[in-house]
This record gives C-alpha cells, sequence and structure tokens, in this order.
C-alpha cells in the first residue's frame, strides 16, 4: 500500500513508527503532506526511516503520487484544506479529525466530493470503543447516549476550559462544559472528537448530550458513556494513556489508525 498521510503532528509521527515495526500492515511507502514551507524540515526528519516517505505540500502533489489511502490527522483545519480534494480524485480517506463533521456545510461538501469522485470517507473509532455496537443499535429505533469526557487539566490547556478554572491549581473535578456533541465537537476541536464519534454513530450531534471535565486525579483521558436503546444498553468506560507528544491526543487513537490500514489490507478484518 501506497499510504498518504496529512499532517505530521504526533499521530503521524507515531503512526511512521508503527508501520516500520516488523508485523506491520504492508505499507511500502508514504507520502506525507504537510504545511506549506514544512516539507525540507519533514524530509530531514524522516530521512531515518524504514519507509520511503516523500513529502509534499499541497493535496494536488499527494494525488498525483496515487496513494492507495490517505489518513487524516491534521485536525479541523487540515479537513478543512485538503480532504474534499482527495476524495474528489478518488481516494478513500480516514479522518480521524471527525469533530470536523460537526459542522453541516463542511460535512455535505465532504460526502458530495465523495460521491463525486467514488471515494469512501472513513470514520474510526479513534480514542473511543463500541462504535460498532452504536451505530449497530441506531438502526433499531431511536438511541439515547450521554457522554462524560475526562482528562487531567493539562489536557485542557488552550481550550475554553481556561476561561472557566485556573488549570494550574485546579485541586477538584470540575464540568466546565455542559451541551450537545456538536458544540462540544465546535468548541474543544482538540478534546472532543470522541463526541462526535459517538454522535454520528448514534443519536446525532444535537441529541448527544456530553460533559467535559478537568480532574486532577484522572489517571489518562477517559471516555465513558451510556447507551440506551430497545436492543441493548449498555455503558462504556475506556482509561486511556495519554500520546508523550500530545497529551489531549491518547495513544489508542493512532492503533485506531492502524486497525484501519491493517484492515484495508487483511484477508480477515476486524
Ligand atoms: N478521533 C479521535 O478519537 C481523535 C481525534 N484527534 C484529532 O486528531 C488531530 C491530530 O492529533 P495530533 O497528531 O495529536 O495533533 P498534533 O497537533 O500533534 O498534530 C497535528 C499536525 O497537523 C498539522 N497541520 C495542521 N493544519 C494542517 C494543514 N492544513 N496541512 C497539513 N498539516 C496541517 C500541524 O502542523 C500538526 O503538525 C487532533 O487535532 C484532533 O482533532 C485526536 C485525538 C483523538
Ligand atoms: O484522544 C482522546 O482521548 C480524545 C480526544 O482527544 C478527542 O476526542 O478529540
Amino acid at each position: 500500500m501506497h499510504l498518504g498521510v496529512i499532517g505530521y503532528g504526533n499521530i503521524a509521527q507515531t503512526l511512521l513508527d508503527l508501520l516500520s515495526q516488523p508485523g506491520a500492515p504492508a505499507v511500502t511507502r508514504v507520502t506525507l503532506l504537510v504545511r506549506p514551507g514544512k516539507a525540507e524540515a519533514v524530509a530531514e526528519a524522516t530521512g531515518g526511516s524504514a519507509l520511503p516517505v516523500a513529502t509534499v505540500e499541497t493535496a494536488e502533489a499527494l494525488i498525483a503520487g496515487g496513494p492507495d489511502l490517505v489518513v487524516e490527522c491534521a485536525g479541523h483545519a487540515g479537513v478543512t484544506a485538503h480532504v474534499t480534494t482527495v476524495l474528489r480524485a478518488g481516494i478513500d480517506t480516514v479522518v480521524v479529525s471527525i469533530g470536523a463533521m460537526s459542522d453541516d456545510a463542511l460535512a455535505a461538501e465532504l460526502k458530495a466530493a465523495a460521491k463525486a469522485g467514488g471515494a469512501r470517507i472513513v470514520l474510526p473509532a479513534g480514542a473511543v470503543g463500541g462504535i460498532d455496537l452504536l451505530s449497530s443499535l441506531s438502526a433499531s429505533g431511536p438511541v439515547e447516549v450521554t457522554y462524560r469526557g475526562i482528562k487531567p487539566p493539562k489536557a485542557w490547556a488552550g481550550t475554553p476550559a481556561e476561561a472557566v478554572a485556573d488549570l494550574d491549581t485546579l485541586d477538584h473535578a470540575l464540568v466546565f462544559f455542559e451541551g450537545t456533541a456538536r458544540e462540544a465537537a465546535s468548541q474543544f476541536p482538540k478534546n472532543a472528537n470522541v463526541a462526535a464519534t459517538l454522535a454520528l454513530a448514534g443519536a446525532g450531534l444535537d441529541a448527544t448530550r456530553v460533559e467535559l471535565i478537568a480532574d486532577p486525579a484522572a489517571a489518562g483521558n477517559i471516555h465513558a458513556y451510556e447507551v440506551r436503546s430497545s436492543v441493548a444498553t449498555y455503558s462504556m468506560k475506556i482509561e486511556n494513556l495519554p500520546s508523550k507528544g500530545n497529551a489531549k491526543t491518547s495513544v489508542s487513537t493512532i492503533y485506531s489508525v492502524l486497525r484501519e490500514i491493517r484492515n484495508r489490507l487483511a484477508v480477515v478484518a476486524i
């Protein structure tokens, strides 16, 4: 597989490392789409990679290389800037920054581009689990979903949580946001993609209730949710190890992307 990757931050860097390990899915080359002016520095940084890595600065150059699959891991801005062009070129794209789909106009544009190009938008489970069951249950009738995202205070740095609490001195768990998944995804683009994922799989962006919590006692990034439907009722609590390169992003997100790649290449997909 020739893999295209949009962004070269925490997720992309770790993904490249994982793809270079023995037993990794058979990705034989990678093209990275990075921000304008960054290609040379990223080419230098990836020079020692076990995989052949090309670095480009435009979606057109990414497409020209003919990747079999593209993975976006460049934040909501990266989705807006590049994913429409890639889909219109007929290349299936794994969108990690799922919260970008909470913008109805952008979501419509992405879907239209995918349709025009004959490509698919793949939304990975990311840092959360149980999306298979939730998505299945949503066909059975109404589903009710409530989600709590709990992270240590430093993971909320640079977000609207700073207006509500002093994150450096916070000594108790604080619910600083209550609202819908749509509101959470747009106000916390680096922290509430899970809320959008649950919403898109289940009750929708405006009916999925979300609480976001800064908790100094949290051992990691915790995603807890309850689902009620006529067919099944369940609850999940996932305690995630934060990434070394970005405390906001759980390591499991990167393994979820790896799973999408593995399943594209495997005889048995699971
Ligand atoms: N679905 C899920 O469960 C999760 C989704 N995410 C999403 O993944 C995103 C990436 O996560 P990390 O790698 O940890 O963040 P990061 O901040 O370490 O990396 C993002 C990279 O994208 C680059 N970038 C931004 N705009 C770009 C553009 N227009 N073109 C090319 N590159 C661009 C940045 O320069 C940066 O290097 C997060 O912002 C978040 O939206 C993160 C965690 C979980
Ligand atoms: O990685 C995580 O734990 C979740 C996250 O940042 C998000 O939902 O955007």
